[in-house]
């Protein structure tokens, strides 16, 4: 599918795209507490979640995951806790992502190869585990799960620890049912309490979002987003409703909704976005409009994403006519004249979505651009409803 977009104004009031992080951690809670999702947006990876705790429930040999890494990392502790027998695979994407840090972590195990698709033999968890804390945040996600099917456990994390927020994230919804987990220094502590039920939706998702608040900020307008979480004291992907009042842009959070609206010229900023990768995407679509140049920094994991955002973000960047570049392990974004661009989308959602906000400046057209419901199944009809001008063929 083409999305040709012409130059659009993107104004008014829009519910948040629902939560992959959340959506997922709730679908894999259902393992531990009854869990009843209403009205959930049947993106590609939350479909890869729902197919994993089915075939679990049914202890079939084979699980198919997609392109979802959320998945697969969380999932590889929950089977080695069960002590599955398990053959699990997923797409050419998935395929290319490294999981050697689980597999070096999980020493009761067997694993028949360091990548997918991957045989897992298990005799358990151990009571104890240290895992490397740089190569992925989901795996610990996923061995606190694990450690709640055993009863408990503890896990020390060698630094450096990278996407610490969704660790932080993980920890927030178990205490929040009723858990108790603690992260004192680089060690989590699982202390599992019965955990109350849920019925409702997921919740909306803060860095899908933000493609929808810098499209109208990129138009120059206002927009309002709703069916958001209250935003968490730990650092996030939330933060960027921070992180955009402080570049000059009107941002803030009220009763679930979060107001964006421009204010004029935009700051450059240098930001370190190794705890908030999935900001990156958005973050680079502001920046090409800031009034000088724009650093991000702890960029190094970006090469392991769906694409290496490194080069993707930089391509699409200028093809849209910005000036960027990879120097000192930072993505350096210089404000420019955006122009009309196009992309085939590298079978990265967040590219396309980077792609969409570029053209909203000056038109632009995007090939492959049913890539976005990786995440994202609704982000085009959304932006036509706040008033893209765009043609999906
Ligand atoms: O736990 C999660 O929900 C996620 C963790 C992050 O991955 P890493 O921890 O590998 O950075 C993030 O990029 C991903 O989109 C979602
Ligand atoms: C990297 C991402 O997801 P995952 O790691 O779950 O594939 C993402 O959503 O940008």
């Amino acid at each position: 599918m083409k999305a040709i977009i012409d130059k659009s104004n993107i104004e008014g009031k829009v519910k948040a795209p629902q939560s992959k992080s959340q959506g997922i951690r709730l679908i894999f809670l259902s393992l531990l507490t009854k869990i009843k999702l209403y009205n959930y947006t049947p993106s590609d990876d939350i479909k890869m979640a729902l197919n994993a705790v089915d075939a679990i429930r049914s202890k079939t040999d084979y699980i198919y995951v997609g392109g979802s890494a959320t998945t697969l990392r969380m999932l590889i502790p929950i089977v080695v806790a069960l002590k599955m027998k398990v053959t699990i695979d997923g797409d050419e994407s998935l395929r290319r992502r490294p999981i050697s840090s689980i597999i070096k972590a999980l020493k009761k195990a067997k694993f028949s190869s360091a990548s997918l698709p991957i045989t897992i033999e298990s005799n358990g968890l151990e009571e104890e585990i240290e895992i490397e804390g740089w190569e992925s945040s989901q795996y610990i996600s996923g061995l606190i799960y694990a450690y709640h099917l055993i009863g408990g456990g503890k896990i020390k994390i060698i630094p450096p620890i990278s996407s610490k927020s969704y660790i932080e994230m993980t920890i927030d919804l178990f205490n929040r049912f009723g858990s108790d987990v603690k992260l004192e220094g680089n060690t989590v502590y699982v202390n599992p309490k019965p955990l109350r039920e849920y019925e409702g939706e997921i919740p909306g998702d803060y860095a899908l979002s933000s493609f929808y608040a810098i499209a109208s900020i990129i138009s120059q307008r206002k927009i309002e987003i709703n069916g958001l979480y209250d935003p968490p004291e730990y650092f996030g992907d939330h933060k960027i409703i921070d992180i955009l009042a402080n570049i000059g842009v009107k941002s803030y959070y009220s009763k679930h909704s979060w107001f964006v609206e421009y204010q004029g010229s935009i700051s450059p900023v240098e930001i370190d976005i190794n705890d908030i990768p999935d900001l990156s995407t958005s973050l680079s679509a502001i920046l090409s409009i800031a009034d000088g140049a724009s650093k991000l920094s702890g960029v190094e994991r970006l090469k392991i994403k769906e694409s290496n955002r490194i080069e993707t973000i930089i391509d699409t960047l200028e093809a849209f006519g910005v000036n960027a570049e990879y120097k000192d392990q930072s993505i350096i974004i210089r404000g420019s004249q955006i122009k009309r661009g196009s992309i085939i989308c590298p079978n990265d959602h967040r590219i396309a979505m980077l792609a969409g906000d570029l053209a909203i400046k000056e038109g632009g057209e995007i090939e492959k651009a049913e890539c976005v419901n990786k995440s994202n199944p609704k982000f085009w009809e959304d932006l036509i409803s706040l008033g893209g001008k765009i043609t999906l063929e």
